[in-house]
């Protein structure tokens, strides 16, 4: 059955940004270490976020969760990734998402930050290539972006006008795939990181009040792993745009128009994840009665988003959904929104 493991990522303020100490990450590291030292008290809170707001708080669980002090992607990586890329060489497919408001980290925890943190793509392509040394194979990647809703190869040659004016998109057909997306074969990490510094510099990036890079689509990287034993997974890493709120980014016409598509997908998928535990339920509560379970029909058709993941999200493929979150005080709502 479909499973989804939820962390949460909170990043460290940035420079003038007005923070207090309403958030905070219960770290899932210190909870296991005190739950296995007999003498200390287990930490009733479970890894998660803490709001407070009035005086009084509010507990989020997360499978695991991660604050500033946990200063780079390679943690989370090694506690929440590495199972999964177990899963990809056995043959499943898996998605991981970066979701959460405008500058909360998603592109810092995927691509990392070109310097000394790298992001949760370079580590797992080193880490397939690692193995793939022993168990022989093949990978292979497609990257496209969703801007406006609609799917634009970004390993065609760069286009020499800006904004997509010059190239169309892909088209969907009648299916859930898109026949026309490249893929190309990745011979080493080297030949990976030049082919996705190239693809990822033709993605759409556009200043707001509160990111002067701001990603205005939702990029799909996809791996295509075939073993020597005819084994084949798939790994989707996906950098969405953020959720918006128009108050705080300043957005101009063109602007909110990016960002009533961003807006839009992001709830498609919202409902498609809903819909998705609601089924599971069902299916739980059907069997221990011995009854056929009523099923609601997965609105995958409802975005581009939803429709092109909709051989990953359900079935026996497995996701993991990292919400970043931004620790300033302006953020507080949204935050609220994303955790809740
Ligand atoms: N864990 C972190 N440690 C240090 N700096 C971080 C971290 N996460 C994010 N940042 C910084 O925060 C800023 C916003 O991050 P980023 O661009 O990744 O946000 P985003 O969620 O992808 O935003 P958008 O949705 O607008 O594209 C950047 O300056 C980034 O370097």
């Amino acid at each position: 059955m479909f499973a989804v493991r939820i962390v949460a990522r909170l990043r460290p303020p940035l420079p003038g940004e007005v923070c207090d100490d309403g958030v905070r990450v219960v770290s899932h590291r210190k909870v296991d270490k005190e739950n296995a030292e007999p003498n200390k008290s287990a930490n009733n809170s479970g890894p998660g976020i803490i709001v407070t707001k009035e005086g009084s708080s509010q507990h989020y669980p997360f499978h695991s969760a991660y604050g500033p002090d946990d200063s780079t992607t390679q943690t989370l990586f090694i506690h929440d990734m590495l199972p999964l890329v177990d899963q990809v060489f056995s043959g499943q497919t898996v998605t991981v998402f970066a979701y959460g408001v405008t500058s909360s980290g998603k592109t810092y925890t995927m691509q990392g930050n070109g310097l000394d943190d790298r992001g949760v793509i370079g580590l797992v392509v080193d880490e397939i290539f690692k193995r793939l040394g022993a168990a022989g194979g093949t990978l292979s990647m497609s990257y496209l972006e969703l801007y406006l809703d609609a799917p634009y190869d970004l390993l065609v040659p760069p286009r020499t006008t800006s904004s997509h004016s010059g190239a169309p998109p892909l088209s969907f057909g009648t299916s859930i795939h898109l026949p026309a997306l490249s893929t190309h074969h990745i011979e080493s990490p080297e030949a990976f990181r030049s082919l996705y510094a190239q693809a990822a510099g033709n993605r759409s990036t556009g200043a707001t009040l509160l990111n002067s890079s701001s990603s205005r689509s939702h990029a799909v990287l996809t791996l295509y792993l075939t073993l020597a034993n005819a084994v084949v997974g798939k790994l989707h890493l996906l950098d969405l745009a953020g959720s918006e709120n128009n108050n705080l980014t300043g957005n101009n016409p063109s602007r909110m128009k990016e960002s009533s598509a961003i807006n839009t997908s992001l709830t498609a998928l919202g409902l498609v994840v809903s819909a998705l535990n609601d089924n599971a339920k069902a299916i739980s509560k059907a069997a221990s009665k011995g009854e056929d379970p009523k099923l609601k029909l997965i609105p995958y058709r409802s975005s581009s988003l939803t429709r092109l993941l909709s051989d990953a999200l359900g079935g026996s493929s497995l996701a993991l959904l990292i919400v970043c979150l931004a620790p300033g005080t302006k953020f507080r709502s949204d935050l609220v929104r994303s955790v809740g």
